[in-house]
């Protein structure tokens, strides 16, 4: 089998390749034992062991090729421990293409209470029944292995921004610290990718130096993290202008929490190939709309009459099969299907935003695709 293989030839089974280039944009590929990803990439996120209000098939049909679960969530509820004793997170859920974990301590810092963070790691209670944990670099690699997925993060301390450069500079030093220990906990596992995460706040120098400390750790890809937390969009482009060209052009670079479809566009321009982001899903069950031609909010009383389909040249269905006058009704009466039916188009749209950018860097016509794509989204008319 390909893990006894590897295991003789102590081949590693996740491999990234880079396939085409167009300016700093990039088209590659990631090959992993449950099957391959394509980037640019867009994971939609699967937080509790599910993408809120689709079948994981309806993912698939979507064209995702990965999910992304968070370990914050699954280790309070149902526990890593018994997602392994049920077969891992791809079983319990019924996903067997490529996920990836984070490493849980983005949401230990927003989501759970009386939080003590040292040089060994965070303690914390639940938000939901209280109970107290504790999640070092170790364990959170220990926990993503549990839950047997295929690219997991190391353990990191995030930020928010605007920060004093002095708490910029202690919180990357002790994310490499924590890369160090995250690497070694890793083991070298063949069957699963380990990413570092580079920190640095919106300080060029301590971007360099967090690259730099990652890359002679080693690791087989590189998230950008410390972004999508508050800072602007000029701040986050002018971060990535600068970090990207520190990072290994053969090892996936991941921005991770971003963003909005203009943010996934720009980060594709410098250099990003994997992105992440709650907003579509949150977006659609709070009855926004991604199109072609940017958000719709179908709250709006102004969609009550008009029996024009959301947009009938799309290759989605769903964006022709009903009125905007009917996606109105159900966002207003709060249905179930209202949900259900704007998440899909949202990730639809996402998947197309990204499956389009592949295309045009494979063509080399990644400038005019993101002229046409700004055009379509001022254009408006929605
Ligand atoms: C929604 N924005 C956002 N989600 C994030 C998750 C993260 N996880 C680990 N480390 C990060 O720096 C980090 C930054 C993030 N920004």
């Amino acid at each position: 089998t390909g893990a006894q293989l590897a295991r003789t030839a102590r081949m590693k089974l996740v491999n990234f390749s880079l396939l085409a280039t167009d300016g700093m944009a990039r088209r590659g590929r990631i090959d992993t034992p449950r099957g391959e990803i394509n980037t640019p990439a867009f994971m939609p996120v699967g937080t509790a062991g599910t993408v809120k209000a689709m079948y994981p098939e309806q993912v698939r049909e979507t064209g995702a090729d990965i999910l992304l679960g968070n370990t914050y969530h699954l280790m309070l509820r149902p526990g890593a421990e018994r997602v392994a004793s049920l077969g891992g997170l791809h079983d319990f859920m019924d996903w067997q293409r490529p996920i990836l974990t984070d490493s849980g301590g983005f949401q230990v810092m927003s989501l759970a209470k009386l939080r003590k963070l040292t040089e060994k790691g965070v303690t914390f209670k639940s938000h939901i029944d209280g109970s107290s944990y504790e999640l070092t670099p170790e364990r959170s690699i220990e926990i993503q292995t549990l839950l047997d997925s295929d690219i997991i993060m190391q353990l990191d301390e995030c930020i928010s921004l605007p920060a004093e450069r002095k708490e910029m500079e202690r919180a990357m030093e002790l994310s490499i610290r924590w890369a160090d220990r995250s690497k070694t906990a890793f083991n070298n596992q063949l069957n699963r990718a380990l990413f570092g995460i580079v920190q640095g706040g919106d300080d060029a120098e301590l971007r360099a130096r967090s690259a730099a400390g990652l890359k002679s750790i080693g690791f087989d890809g590189y998230a950008v993290g410390g972004l999508a937390v508050g800072e602007p969009q000029e701040v986050m482009f002018r971060v990535l202008s600068e970090v990207t060209p520190e990072l290994p052009q053969d090892r996936p670079r991941y921005l991770m929490g971003v963003g909005k479809p203009d943010d996934i566009l720009g980060g594709i321009e410098r250099g990003i190939d994997m992105f992440d982001c709650v907003h579509p899903t949150r977006a659609g069950r709070h009855g926004h709309a991604y199109t072609r031609f940017g958000v719709i909010n179908l709250k709006n009383a102004r969609h009550r009459d008009d029996h024009r389909p959301l947009d009938e040249a799309s290759p989605n269905p769903n964006c022709r099969r009903w009125s905007r006058a009917y996606l109105h009704h159900l966002v207003k009466a709060e249905e179930i299907l209202g949900a259900m039916v704007l998440s899909q188009i949202n990730l639809a749209y996402y998947q197309e935003l990204t499956s389009g950018a592949r295309a045009a860097i494979e063509a080399g016509r990644m400038t005019d695709f993101a002229a046409e794509t700004r055009a379509a989204w001022a254009a408006g008319d929605i």
